[in-house]
């Protein structure tokens, strides 16, 4: 149970507004939710390192302070809160880069649901709004010594700029030439499953006797860059991904036959002889699910190395692309300090009160939720925004900005 202050209390009590409510630097938001008010923000005093959320029960008159899962926003110069649906709040902050101004606080996703069964908490949930739809993170799984870190080094070195590896956490020790934070982030098993407890993590599986995860962070930080997500993940784990609200493409890499994979391995030498046979013993299992699973939505063989990544290129969209040609579209608008927030069916108009808009003419800025992909533990896709130009008596024009 939380401390507020008394004014809060008042306020609430007195049927406090819900949603659009621009407060001014320093202050909150309040959201009606059913039976509960979720509070948002306080004081900007620098010594929180995110947005706050508290949440102030009707029934039983008492305050909450819930677990907040997800990568949560920085403090910033106020916000506008906007009840989206029972699911999910809309905040636009203030003073925040064009790319980092819109975010979902979700209070009933499946997603919050689930993690208040585990948690035994109230537990609410951060998403960030992404323009557009970006292209799908790709999962490529396959049976150790397939070729699966090959081929995507071939993919990083072909496409630097458009292509990014989701960096996984693993208790396993480090290769004689594997770098922490680069090939995996090197991690104790207590660690990782304390992490994995608080729900960092995407996903994650017990593989050769080893714990591995992908840390909602190392898809986020790909996202982030503005760079295609790849990850490379075992068969249990791309099950998972394939369950979460990550809407991925997953490809698996079969061996042209056990004798070859056996022979790949052995030349690698990366791996004790006891170490080789698990991952031959595992490699039958992990083959098997492949193909038959249904989790994957399209098989390579790896025989020939240069025409499996062609395949693989192919598959992505990739084929026939010069890489240096390639430049990620610049988009993004920047909400001005002063703006108001009006929700009609699944747009939401924000009304720009700029310096310049003296002349009594406004600009609007209209965000279409309709096509919402996604969500937390991960990004919030499919955000449309559009600018409504300078309008006095009527609307001149339209024009998309993702
Ligand atoms: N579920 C899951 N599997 C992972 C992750 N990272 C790596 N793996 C898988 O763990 C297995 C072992 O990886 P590794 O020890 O690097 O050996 P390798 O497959 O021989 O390169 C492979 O099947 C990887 O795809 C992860 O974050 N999650
Ligand atoms: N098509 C191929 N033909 C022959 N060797 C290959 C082929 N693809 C990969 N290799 C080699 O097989 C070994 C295992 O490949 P690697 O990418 O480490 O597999 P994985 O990441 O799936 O465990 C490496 O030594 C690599 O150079």
């Amino acid at each position: 149970m939380g401390e507020v202050p008394a004014f809060c209390v008042d306020n609430l009590q007195n049927g406090f507004s819900n949603g659009f409510n621009l407060k001014s630097e320093g202050c909150e938001t309040s959201t009606n939710v059913g039976d509960k008010t979720f509070v948002i923000g306080g004081l900007n005093d620098g010594s929180t390192s995110s947005i706050g959320v508290r949440i102030y029960e009707k029934s039983t008159g008492k305050w909450v302070i819930p677990t907040v899962l997800g990568t949560k926003p920085k403090p910033c110069k106020g916000h506008s809160a906007v009840l989206l649906s029972e699911d999910q709040i809309l905040i636009i902050t203030r003073g925040s880069t064009p790319d980092d101004c819109i975010w979902f606080l979700e209070v009933n996703t499946k997603y919050v649901k689930e993690q208040k069964k585990v948690l035994g908490t109230e537990v609410v949930a951060w998403s960030k709004g992404v323009r557009g739809d970006a292209e799908k993170p790709v999962v490529i799984s396959g049976p150790s010594g397939v070729g699966k870190g090959t081929l995507i080094n071939m993919l990083m070195k072909e496409f630097p700029s458009m292509c990014g590896f989701s960096v996984s956490h693993t208790t396993r020790a480090p290769r004689d030439k594997e770098k922490n934070g680069v090939h995996y982030h090197f991690t104790e098993r207590s660690v990782m499953e304390k992490d994995i407890k608080y729900g960092k993590f995407l996903e994650f599986a017990s593989v050769h006797g080893n714990l591995y995860g992908t840390s909602i962070e190392a898809v986020e930080a790909v996202a982030d860059s503005g760079k295609r997500c790849i990850l490379d993940i075992d068969v249990q784990g791309a099950r998972s991904v394939r369950a979460s609200s990550l809407d991925a493409i997953f490809i698996f890499i079969c061996p042209p036959s056990m004798k070859e994979l056996e022979e790949r391995l052995r030349a690698r030498g990366t791996e004790t002889e006891e170490q080789i046979l698990k991952r031959l013993r595992n490699a039958e299992a992990e083959i098997e699910q492949g193909k038959s699973s249904g989790i994957f939505d399209h098989i390579l063989y790896n025989d020939n190395l240069e025409e499996c990544y062609k395949n693989l290129k192919g598959l992505l969209g990739l084929d026939g692309i010069a890489p240096t040609n390639y430049k990620p579209s610049p988009r993004g608008i920047d909400l001005p300090l002063d703006h108001s927030v009006l929700k009609i069916d699944n747009k939401i108009l924000i009304n720009c009160e700029t310096r310049e808009s003296g002349n009594g003419s406004k600009n609007l800025i209209a965000l279409d939720v309709s096509l919402l992909k996604g969500g937390a533990p991960g990004r919030t896709r499919g955000l449309n925004v559009y600018a409504i130009d300078s309008f006095s008596d009527g609307f001149d024009g339209i024009h998309k900005l993702s």
